[in-house]
């Protein structure tokens, strides 16, 4: 049995729905465990289902039980979701908080990591007087680019002038849906996406999953504001720094990884031959704009391997798969790090997702990027013109990117001289990438001096 003693401190982690939010927390958890700090993370139970059951100093426990009270498909929808969470999960948290707090086997507990998407976690750390740290799925720029509108519509007055935000302005009105100028007209989206910054104020520290290199300026701007530690990139250990013991994968997955099946297909490929398309666990494409991807792929003549969600399987064109089976590989879902870090793969068409740009950046992977929505957008943009790790097909102006676009972006990037400077571009933030992560770099010693501070604390 555990010990209080075997472990440094204790940190419990509330981690929100949904892979892209899930995977970022999970693997910050594993490098607060593996400098000996306990960590519990917390879930609703449809998510704890799923993650893989992982020994000492890792315990997953579910603080709500949306398998019979109801998930985002339950009565009232996301809305009513998240009401019932905040109802039943605050105070489910602040129960098994106490449970540690007397625990005999387990240090109690001294920081709330949460995901800033739950901003109620905030007062559950005021009840129980303990640290909190506001965790950001997305990058400091697209968060950054929502705070004017966060304040114009919550009346807080901010101390540093939003006009210092280094090119936000031009990434945020073209590429983000309409605000308008009242709350209640707000996709529900929206508000939740400004909901975010709720408790912010309050927050220990502010936590990303980037690194400062990759963001410097917005980094810069942010401390002006708050705590920010960027704490990233949050893959597994095996692809960036290998400091972490049989940390190969994120251990969640929404559907069954086909990986053994990629990998076999990819191993029988050229280097750098093959373009890995994957639009991330959320997004979906219409039926035309499958087609014309579809379209661009058998046109490239380049080996493919795609992965389509089951519920998107019906927008393929009839025969597809059947027809281009010599080239190439449909699956429902891969270990996108196994692919990705693959040396046959040389070019990845993206939702630019934040997960999903961090790891082409830190795997070394070009990008055609094709966002759908929200942050995507903002990431797109960084990839094509602030990194230039990618190229943006263009829309028409129905939005619809053509298939004859899409191809061209693919041979721009495996076959023009353009893809070979995106190709060094982004091995060079690969580099830097590894470089954040190692002993002794900027994430590294960011998570050092949180752990040192709670230690401070609990002498
Ligand atoms: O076959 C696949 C496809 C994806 N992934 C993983 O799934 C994650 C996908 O995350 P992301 O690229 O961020 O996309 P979404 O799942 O769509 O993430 C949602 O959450 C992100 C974080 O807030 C936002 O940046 C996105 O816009 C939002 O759609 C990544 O870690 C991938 O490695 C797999 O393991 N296998």
């Amino acid at each position: 049995m555990d010990k209080p003693e075997d472990y440094k401190a204790h940190i419990m982690v509330l981690a929100y729905h949904g892979q892209g939010h899930i995977n970022p927390m999970v693997q910050f958890s594993k490098r607060l465990a593996a400098k000996g700090i306990k960590v519990t993370i917390t879930t609703t139970l449809s998510n704890t289902k799923i993650m893989k059951s992982s020994s000492s100093p890792i315990t997953f426990e579910s603080i709500y039980d949306d398998c019979t009270e109801g998930g985002v498909a339950g009565p009232g929808g996301f809305k009513g979701f998240l009401k019932r969470f905040e109802a039943s999960g605050s105070r489910n948290l602040i129960q098994l908080i106490r449970k540690y707090q007397d625990s005999e086997s387990c240090p109690p507990v001294k920081c709330l990591v949460y995901d800033a998407n739950i901003p109620w976690a905030s007062n559950v750390a005021d009840e129980l007087g303990i640290k909190r740290a506001a965790f950001f799925t997305q990058s400091c720029a697209f968060v950054t680019s929502f705070y004017p509108k966060y304040c114009e519509l919550s009346g807080v007055v901010p101390s540093v002038p939003f006009l210092s935000m280094p090119g936000l302005p031009e990434v945020r009105l073209p590429n983000l849906p309409s605000l308008g100028p009242e709350m209640g007209r707000f996709p529900p989206i929206i508000r939740y996406i400004l909901s975010q910054f709720d408790n912010s104020e309050k927050a220990d520290w502010i936590l990303f999953n980037s690194f400062d290199k990759l963001e410097d300026e917005v980094v810069h701007w942010m401390l002006k504001l708050w705590p920010v530690r960027t704490i990233g990139p949050t893959l597994p250990s095996v692809y960036l720094d290998n400091r972490i013991e049989n940390d190969n994968d994120y251990g969640f997955n929404i559907y069954k990884p086909n990986t053994e099946t990629c990998l076999k297909w990819l191993d029988s490929k050229e280097p750098q031959s093959v373009v890995y398309v994957s639009f991330g666990s959320a997004a979906s494409l219409s039926a035309e704009q499958t087609t014309e991807l579809a379209k661009a792929l058998r046109l490239s003549g380049k080996s493919f391997l795609w992965v389509v969600k089951p519920p998107e399987e019906s927008k393929l064109p009839i025969n597809f798969t059947h027809e281009t089976s010599e080239k190439g590989l449909i699956v429902n879902w891969c270990s996108q790090l196994a692919v990705l870090s693959h040396d046959s793969v040389g070019c990845f068409v993206s939702h630019c997702g934040w997960n999903s740009t961090v790891e082409a950046i830190s795997l070394g992977v070009p990008i055609v990027a094709m966002p759908q929505f929200l942050d995507q957008m903002t990431n797109a943009h960084y990839v094509e013109n602030v990194w230039e790790v990618g190229i943006k097909p263009k829309e028409d102006e129905k939005g619809l990117i053509s298939f004859d676009e899409i191809n061209k972006c693919i041979k721009e990037i495996m076959e023009r001289e353009r893809g070979e400077v995106i190709k060094i571009n982004v091995t060079n933030w690969r580099e830097l990438a590894k470089e954040a992560i190692d002993e002794g770099g900027s994430s590294d010693k960011y998570i050092d001096e949180i752990i040192a501070e709670l230690l401070v604390v609990e002498q």
